[in-house]
């Protein structure tokens, strides 16, 4: 594809991605399906792009207050990942000037918003929040995130799993906290390995990865992972499980739950029950009530925690979303914790940033749930072999921090039925 026709595409892209009616990686994923003749370098220019504009929107659209043409093609000028010889390719003499100029201006004394690229309403909840930690948050959300993995020890162990990837052409390190995890650098094409295909390897940040531990699920137990999605953490419970006992999946998305089913054959797990409801009050919940041993609520959330990832969240969500959110979130919680026996242990987590959606929610079960004793979640990954856990957590729930621990945003909270 010629460097003028790939420019043209990019900003057929960047428009549909900057209208923020769908989330970007649907938007791109549907893009790259219509444009077939795209490369894989194409795609990773266009995708790189898109993300980066959108990651430092409000410096970019300042920026492009200057020079000419279209603002897309402006935010596109700034923003290129690709080749420089596209570039040139492409650029105008005028424009590569600009570029070069504009590129150099100090944003020192100009309004924070440029410097954070966050909406107002998310900028002043992350500092009330954070204090002086608020910018170095800021700084590690507006880079792209690594890749982890997590070892299926059903399968495999974490050492044995990172030699063969290594012999595929895979560098990993082990991740400083999960027992499971492994860390690559750049993004490697992980699923045309054998190792990936075997089944002893799946894509999962060590964040998610703790969420899973903090269940300490065992042995021939019932376990419920009540907001499966495409399973991610029932994989890793199944595993936990040592693949017995019974693990229910629930969600009321049947499309997520669908895209669970290749990678539980890739597992090798044959203790996982999918299953569909409606909402959190099905009757399947009810039938279940009081028999459960373990509870992960893996609730929606606004996602804000992967905004490395997801950048184009900040512009999607609202207080209103927040808002609509929390009152789910409440709900869920409040129904998933029937499901367990006395003794149960029930997980309460989300990818949020938000202590409306965190903290708050977590207090409010525990005032109207006396019967739900809290446990400190810093004990239960000591437990569990997590290194320095209790840096993990703050007031005993886990908190976790892009800037800090260099995984996604977390929270998760514990308790045990009484
Ligand atoms: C954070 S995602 C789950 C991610 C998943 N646990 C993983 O590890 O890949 C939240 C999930 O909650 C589901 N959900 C939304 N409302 C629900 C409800 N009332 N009951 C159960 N699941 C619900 C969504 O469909 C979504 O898949």
């Amino acid at each position: 594809m010629t460097p003028k026709a790939l420019f043209a595409l990019c900003d057929e892209l960047l428009h549909e991605v900057l209208r923020f009616t769908q989330p970007a990686d649907a938007v791109v994923s549907a893009f790259f399906r219509r444009q077939r003749a795209l490369g894989v370098r194409e795609r990773h220019t266009l995708a790189e792009t898109v993300y980066a504009v959108v990651r430092e929107r409000l410096r970019y659209q300042y920026l492009a207050k200057s020079g000419t043409g279209s603002l897309e093609r402006r935010l596109i000028l700034l923003a290129w990942q690709g080749s420089d010889s596209y570039m040139h390719a492409v650029a105008t003499p005028d424009e590569l000037k600009w570029v070069a100029t504009v590129k150099l201006l100090s944003l020192a004394k100009q309004p924070d918003n440029l410097r954070h690229n966050l909406p107002e309403w998310l900028a002043e909840a992350l500092k009330q929040e954070l204090g002086d930690q608020f910018w170095p948050l800021a700084e590690s959300l507006m880079k792209p995130a690594g890749l982890d993995l997590r070892a299926n020890l059903l399968k495999s162990r974490r050492d044995e799993v990172r030699a063969t990837l290594a012999e595929e052409g895979i560098a990993t390190e082990p991740t400083p906290f999960s027992p499971w995890g492994l860390r690559t650098t750049g993004k490697p094409t992980l699923n045309r390995t054998e190792t990936f295909t075997r089944g002893e390897v799946e894509v999962q940040d060590e964040g998610s990865q703790l969420l899973a531990l903090l269940t300490e699920a065992r042995r021939g137990e019932m376990v419920v992972d009540f907001c499966a999605g495409a399973g991610g953490k029932t994989l890793a419970l199944g595993a936990m499980m040592r693949n017995t006992g019974r693990l229910y999946a629930f969600d009321v998305s049947a499309h997520r739950l669908a895209a669970l089913k290749p990678r539980l054959a890739r597992s090798g797990l044959s203790n996982v029950y999918p299953a569909g409801i409606a909402h959190e009050r099905d009757d399947r919940i009810k039938r279940l009530g009081g028999k459960i041993d373990r509870v992960l609520v893996d609730a929606p959330c606004s996602g804000l925690g992967t905004l490395r990832r997801n950048p184009d969240l900040k512009w999607r969500q609202s207080p209103q979303s927040v808002a609509e959110l929390v009152a789910k979130q409440t709900a869920i919680l409040a129904s998933a914790s029937r499901l367990l026996k006395p003794g149960g242990r029930l997980v309460y987590a989300t990818c949020s940033l938000l202590k409306a959606e965190n903290e708050e929610i977590a207090a409010a079960f525990s005032a109207a749930h006396p019967d739900f004793e809290p446990l400190d979640a810093a004990e239960v990954l000591a437990r569990q072999n997590v290194p320095d856990a209790a840096t993990l957590t703050s007031n005993g729930y886990l908190r976790l921090w892009p800037h800090q621990h260099a995984t996604d945003g977390f929270f998760a909270a514990v308790w045990q039925r009484r």
